[in-house]
């Protein structure tokens, strides 16, 4: 990272272009809001990381931290519920519990279930889990054939790229098999390497996620289209208290691009915790951070809600464009508004509806370029 830099009174040019015309009239919402509240559960073996993984990626625990951690005893329900679509609960189903005996009410559980993630440790000997976790999707397909089951081979930043390339391969070809031998052809098993040391927890939860809001591919839509038109070269929208990506254009993801994007929502929040005032309030959405690299490249950091935050990697010469590409930000807020028909309420209470933990509201008190 070289500078900060405010890169203020850009010349607007004809590289980038003004999209969504006509966009201010609201035109563009795709489709209603509705009350998305899915329950994702997080199963696994005793020790395999259910609830490192869950308080390093919503509760900001540090991984060291997460050696102190005692066994959970009993089901831990945690709500997510920190902006209007990214809403849901967690259910830490702990490795002691069995939820196949007659106390729990397994049925219940998994007919409101969106997603089951099942932690395998992979510096462990997963046999045992492969036989549970064949155990539990089978039970759960046959309850609600709707759950996506989400296996994080876990723990994996004790192995090597080829250890962890060749356990990926060995867990999927199991598990598929052991499914196949069932007649279970049609259950489909999403495999993701994670590690609690590194980006990959949030990239994986963030891919989990994004599987369970309904406006998914209307929000990939639109910032394809932002993309095209603005000369960036990729851009994720975040949730900025969870470092979640809820969608990204069409480019493929690059590992190294998200962490960048990760390590500048980091520097953000440092630097307004450090400096933010916290008596200043406001409900504009307008927090900007410019972050340039000694590689010709910037990032360039909107607020687009009070908790979603766009980031975006582009070239130098593509911001010099910058009064282009902010309208365009503007337009695309304008259209995930009412995507998610967040402004439409705002402006019926007069207020922003959605509260919680103020993370941009601190933001846009310390951060404007
Ligand atoms: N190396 C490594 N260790 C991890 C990782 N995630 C979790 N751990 C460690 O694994 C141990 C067990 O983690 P927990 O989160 O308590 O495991 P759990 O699955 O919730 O365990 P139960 O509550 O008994 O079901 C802790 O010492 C964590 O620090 C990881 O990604 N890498």
């Amino acid at each position: 990272m070289a500078s900060m830099d405010p890169h203020e009174g850009f010349a607007v040019g004809s590289y980038s272009k003004p999209l969504y015309p006509g966009l201010e009239d609201d035109s563009i919402v795709a489709v209603s809001s509705g009350d998305v509240k899915p329950r994702i559960l997080i199963m696994g073996l005793r020790r395999s990381g259910k609830s490192s993984i869950q308080k390093v990626v919503f509760h900001k625990m540090s991984p060291n931290e997460t050696l102190f951690l005692e066994s959970t005893a009993k089901i831990s329900k945690d709500d997510v519920s920190n902006n209007s679509f990214i809403n849901f609960q967690i259910w830490d189903i702990p490795g002691q519990i069995d939820l196949f005996e007659p106390t729990y009410d397994l049925g219940m559980i998994l007919s409101g279930t969106g997603a089951l993630i099942f932690v395998v440790d992979a510096q462990d000997d997963y046999m045992e889990a492969l036989t549970c976790l064949h155990r539990i999707v089978s039970k759960a397909y046959s309850v609600n054939p709707h759950i996506r089951f989400e296996i994080f081979i876990h723990k994996v930043d004790g192995l090597s790229d080829d250890h962890k390339i060749e356990t990926q391969r060995d867990i999927s070809q199991r598990a598929n098999e052991e499914l196949h031998e069932s007649g279970l052809n049609d259950l489909h098993l999403s495999f993701y390497l994670t590690s609690i040391y590194d980006h990959s927890i949030f990239e994986a939860f963030s891919k989990v996620v994004q599987k369970l809001i309904p406006q998914l591919s209307t929000l990939e839509n639109l910032l394809s289209i932002f993309v095209q038109n603005s000369g960036v070269e990729k851009t994720f929208l975040f949730d900025i208290t969870s470092k979640i990506y809820v969608a990204t254009d069409g480019s493929p993801v690059d590992m190294q691009s998200y962490e960048l994007c990760c390590e500048m929502i980091d520097v953000m929040m440092d630097m307004t915790c450090i400096y933010g005032d916290e008596s200043e309030s406001t409900s504009e959405q307008d927090s900007t951070c410019i972050i340039r690299l000694n590689n010709s490249s910037i990032l360039y950091l909107r607020e687009i809600t009070r908790f979603l935050v766009l980031v975006c990697i582009l070239r130098d010469e593509a911001f010099t464009k910058r009064g282009i590409i902010n309208y365009n930000i503007l337009c695309l807020q304008n259209a995930i508004h009412s995507v998610f028909d967040v402004r439409r309420t705002a402006k019926l209470n007069g207020q922003l509806p959605i509260e919680g933990p103020s993370s941009l509201k601190q933001l846009s008190t310390s951060a404007h370029a």
